[in-house]
């Protein structure tokens, strides 16, 4: 691909800096509300959910290219004052599409990022357009494009002077018929491989159902995802477009609360709650890092168990190597402001356990070998 002159990978990979927040970077980025701005209270309602999520920018149509010419339009400026004022009110970024000149004028100044929709992926003469701002743009992938169209689409944007591209898999149209769309997971990877541009996910528009957006969520994460664009409506059974992809604010927050350990697992990070550290949103972050604690230790005493392999039995405790340990994991807990003397009393507890544990199974090992000897004794 030869004509990716700028969109073509890089020694570094682009981070998209937006007033304080980075896309691109190791925090994954969440960004939710509603298909279209309906009224100032949906606005305000989801700019809340997504604000108790942790999310960090809501999102909100306000020009709809809609497929057919009597569904909903959209609000136009007025559903613009509505976005831009839910977002203030939770200190959140705003996201909104454009689809020409004339909505680019209108929205350019007044939110933080830009979105040229799958529909419009190769409007080439509006991407030039917002080629010249200096806002953000979040390029969906179109319905059919291939990826090579996408990252050429992104060029164009490049080319004439915007170089905040962030790319959007949205899900292609494939001979699938239960899904929507079918979110194309592999073009995160291959979009990455090709591009230095940063790159989410919008699972809402991929699969169409609410039932797998946690799920594809989740996954998009583990394939290298920057980010997360999912809709949420305060009652998706009444949204005047997409209700059936939208989540609810409670399947919203459940399924934030859950990213962090899928984000932590790829390496990333994904902080839940923003606002209101509310007792239930506070216990839900201390059962999390409890289950990493659990699990590290389960990982830790596998390799102690490894260790007392390679041991005679009246070797196994090794209180130089204790001492070393304690006194180093000392250290490194008063640099995180942690007592010490934690380090002190839980350690020789760790340790306690793995050294009866290697006991434990080199004296079934020598059972074993004891067995098996007297069988052959026998014989
Ligand atoms: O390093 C070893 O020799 C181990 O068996 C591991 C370990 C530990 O838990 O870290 C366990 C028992 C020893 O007393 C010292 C350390």
């Amino acid at each position: 691909m030869n004509d990716l002159r700028l969109a073509g990978l890089k020694t570094t990979r682009s981070t998209i800096e937006v007033k304080g927040i980075t896309i691109g970077g190791k925090e994954i980025i969440l960004m939710g509300g509603p298909c279209a701005v309906e009224s100032s209270i949906q606005m305000s309602q989801s700019a809340e959910t997504v604000k108790q999520a942790g999310g960090k920018i809501l999102r909100g149509g306000v020009f709809k290219p809609r497929t057919s010419p009597y569904s909903f339009q959209g609000l136009g400026l007025e559903g613009l004052n509505y976005l831009v004022k839910a977002a203030k009110e939770q200190e959140l970024l705003c996201v909104t599409e454009v689809i020409d000149a004339a909505s680019l004028e209108l929205v350019v100044d007044e939110v933080d990022i830009i979105q040229i929709g799958a529909r419009n992926m190769q409007n080439f003469e509006l991407l030039k357009l917002v080629g010249k701002s200096k806002t953000p743009i979040i390029l969906k992938r179109g319905l059919a494009a291939t990826i090579e169209e996408w990252l050429l689409a992104a060029e164009y944007i490049l080319e004439a002077g915007n170089p905040q591209v962030i790319l959007c898999e949205r899900g292609i149209r494939t001979f699938e018929p239960s899904t929507r769309n079918t979110l194309d997971l592999s073009a995160v990877g291959v979009a990455k491989e090709l591009s230095h541009l940063p790159v989410i996910v919008d699972p809402s528009h991929a699969a169409g159902r609410r039932d797998l957006i946690a799920s594809l969520s989740k996954a998009a994460i583990a394939a290298g995802a920057d980010g997360l664009l999912i809709e949420t409506h305060p009652n998706p059974a009444e949204a005047v477009s997409d209700g059936p992809q939208s989540l609810t604010p409670e399947q919203f927050i459940q399924l934030a609360a859950e990213l962090g350990v899928v984000a932590e697992s790829v390496k990333r990070v994904f902080t839940f709650g923003g606002i209101g550290d509310t007792l239930e949103v506070l216990r839900t972050q201390i059962d999390r890092v409890d289950q990493t604690i659990i699990k590290l230790l389960a990982d830790r005493m596998q390799i102690v168990q490894k260790v007392g392999d390679q041991k005679r039995l009246d070797r196994v405790k090794d209180t130089n190597r204790q001492n070393e340990i304690i006194q180093r994991l000392s250290n490194l807990a008063a640099e995180l402001q942690l007592p010490p003397d934690l380090v002190k009393r839980l350690y020789p507890m760790i340790f306690e356990f793995g050294v009866q544990s290697q006991i434990k199974s080199k004296l079934a090992q020598d059972q074993v070998l004891e067995s098996a000897l007297y069988t052959l004794g026998s014989k």
